[in-house]
């Protein structure tokens, strides 16, 4: 049921992940409150938003971390996360990255990603086992992708902050999710380490979805198309960086403060 579900094609110009009325409350607070909020497939979105404003925990409630006490979420029109835990929600198709990059730094840069393929086996027998043409075919082009090619055989643990972000991301790829969730993929990096991330995001999305919570504005303004600002728990405005720097209520609710990078 779950792997049928999670095998169907994606469809340019339609929604794949789609939220209503989403509320999330700890303890009586309101982090996520009458939230509605949707996504086609192929988008690069980057979700900002002062502080608090709820940007990780939509995020965790989209990979089931989190449970709402009100609303629904769809992915691919009538799969409704919120019915789902966590493991099934990323067999669904949906992968998740936190901020600190988590790889086994013992192993190489090849075999954190073989072992990070989409397949039944156990982690020492996944480690152990050959690959396959196909397999292989698949780690260089993600190789490629994550311009780590020419480190395939160094320990993961020598890479520096973005060269481990980007393994990360290209193990996150290895899952072949539609649907990925990045939090401040760029975050730490230096500034051509962050212009390659940006492009590689763009290169990602020609096939699969992303949201991006970030708050380097610089980096949303060179690289975003939709922009989302969330404010306290609910949706504020949507539309490009400049639509979103322009807007008047955006700048209040930055503080009076210009939205310039690191705000
Ligand atoms: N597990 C929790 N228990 C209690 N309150 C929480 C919990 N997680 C988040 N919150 C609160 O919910 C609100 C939204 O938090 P969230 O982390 O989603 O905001 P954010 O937009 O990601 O902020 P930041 O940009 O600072 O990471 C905050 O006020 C936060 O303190």
């Amino acid at each position: 049921m779950l792997g049928q579900l999670a095998m169907q094609d994606p469809v340019p110009g339609r929604e794949i992940l789609r939220v209503e009325g989403l509320e999330v409350s700890f303890d009586g607070f309101k982090a996520l409150r009458n939230l509605d909020f949707s996504l086609q497939y192929g988008e690069l979105r980057f979700l900002i938003g002062p502080n608090g404003a709820g940007k990780t925990t939509l995020l965790d409630v989209i990979c089931g971390k989190v449970k709402p006490s009100q609303g629904q979420v769809f992915f691919k029109d009538s799969i409704d996360l919120t019915k789902h835990q966590e493991h099934q929600i990323a067999q669904l198709g949906i992968g998740r990255k936190f901020q600190a990059p988590s790889v086994f730094s013992t192993l190489t840069v090849f075999e954190n990603l073989a072992l990070s393929m989409k397949q039944q086996r156990g982690l020492l027998s996944a480690l152990w086992a050959k690959t396959t043409s196909e397999q292989r075919e698949r780690l260089h082009h993600r190789l490629e992708m994550i311009g780590l090619q020419s480190k395939a055989r160094e320990r993961a643990g020598s890479l520096s902050h973005g060269e481990k972000q980007w393994l990360e991301i290209g193990m996150l790829l290895m899952q072949e999710p539609d649907l990925l969730l990045l939090d401040e993929p760029a975050a730490g990096m230096t500034d051509s380490e962050t212009e390659k991330t940006g492009e590689l995001l763009q290169q990602i999305s020609t096939h699969q979805t992303i949201i991006v919570v970030e708050h380097d504005m610089e980096f949303v303004r060179q690289f975003a198309r939709t922009v989302t600002v969330l404010h306290e728990g609910t949706l504020l405005r949507e539309g490009t960086m400049q639509e979103i720097q322009n807007d008047k209520k955006v700048a209040e609710v930055y503080l009076g403060r210009r939205v310039e990078r690191g705000a």
